[in-house]
C-alpha cells in the first residue's frame, strides 16, 4: 500500500537518508528502531510531506505522493509531544479535523463521542488541554488523528515522554485501537521491547540506511539489533 523507493536526503554534505526502500502493507504496523540522529524524524517528515526528499518515490495506494501537499496525503504525523489547540476543549480538539472537512454536525458529534469513549476520556470532554495529564493529552492527540480515518499514521516516539506505567497502558490502548480500526502505521521508538510489542514487523535505521527484517527471528539474531546484548544482560542475573 505504501511504497517507498530509494529515498535519499542530505543536509549540506551530511547524507541523512541513503536510498531508503521499503513497503508497508495495508493494516501493517511497522516499528522502526534507530539511534538519535539516524534520520528517523527526517524520514517521517518526508513521508508526511513536511520535508522534501532529494530523490526517490513515495507511492500510496498506487498514487505518486511526492508532489502532493501534506494536507492532501491522508498521512497523519503524530509527534512525541502532543500538539493540541490550547484554546479548544478536548471534544473540540478531536472534532477539529472533521469540522474543517465540513462533515455534518450530527456525524461529528457521534464520531467524537465514539473516539472519546475509545480512549477512555468521555468524562473529560469539556476540559481544556492544560487540565489533562501528559498521557491523557497524548490520547487526545491520538484520537484527533484517528477520527479523520487516515490511510497511514506516522508515530514519532509517541510514548517516549511518559512514565513506564502510563507507557504500558498507552501501548495496550494503541494495540487494541490499531487492531479494531485496522490501522496502517509506522511506529518509531528507541525501545527494543516496545518495537517488539507494537510492530507486526520491525525495521531499523542506521546512519540513514534502512533495513526491514523479514521476521522477529531475523531481528533477534542480528548482532547489531541490540536484542542479544539485552538478553545477555538479563541472563547474568539468572545464569
Ligand atoms: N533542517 C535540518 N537542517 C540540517 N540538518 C538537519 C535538519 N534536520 C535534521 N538534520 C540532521 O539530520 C540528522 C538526522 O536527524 P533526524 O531528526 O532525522 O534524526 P532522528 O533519528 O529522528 O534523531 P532523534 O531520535 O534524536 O530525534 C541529524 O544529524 C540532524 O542534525
Amino acid at each position: 500500500m505504501l511504497d517507498i523507493q530509494n529515498i535519499t536526503k542530505s543536509f549540506g554534505t551530511e547524507k541523512v537518508l541513503d536510498n531508503v526502500t521499503f513497503q508497508l502493507a495495508e493494516h501493517e504496523v511497522l516499528s522502526v528502531l534507530g539511534k538519535s540522529g539516524s534520520g528517523k524524524t527526517t524520514l517521517l517528515k518526508i513521508l508526511a510531506g513536511l520535508e522534501r526528499e532529494d530523490s526517490g518515490e513515495i507511492t500510496l495506494s498506487r498514487k505518486r505522493m511526492n508532489d502532493t501537499p501534506p494536507n492532501k496525503r491522508n498521512i497523519v504525523y503524530l509527534y512525541q509531544e502532543p500538539l493540541l489547540f490550547p484554546h479548544l476543549n478536548i471534544e473540540e480538539n478531536v472534532a477539529f479535523g472533521l469540522r474543517i472537512r465540513k462533515q455534518p454536525k450530527g456525524q461529528i458529534t457521534a464520531k467524537v463521542a465514539e473516539m472519546l469513549e475509545e480512549i477512555g476520556l468521555s468524562e473529560h470532554a469539556k476540559k481544556m488541554p492544560h487540565q489533562l495529564s501528559g498521557g491523557q493529552r497524548q490520547r487526545v492527540s491520538f484520537a484527533r488523528a484517528l477520527v479523520i480515518n487516515p490511510k497511514v499514521l506516522l508515530l514519532d516516539e509517541p510514548f517516549g515522554a511518559l512514565d513506564s506505567e502510563t507507557r504500558t497502558q498507552m501501548q495496550q490502548l494503541f494495540k487494541r485501537v490499531s487492531a479494531k480500526y485496522r490501522l496502517t502505521s509506522l511506529f518509531i521508538t528507541h525501545d527494543l521491547k516496545e518495537a517488539l510489542i507494537m510492530g507486526d514487523h520491525i525495521g531499523k535505521i542506521e546512519k540513514g540506511v534502512f533495513k526491514k527484517y523479514k521476521s522477529q527471528e531475523e531481528f533477534y539474531n542480528d548482532e547489531t539489533s541490540g536484542v542479544r546484548q539485552e538478553a545477555e544482560f538479563w541472563k547474568q542475573f539468572n545464569p
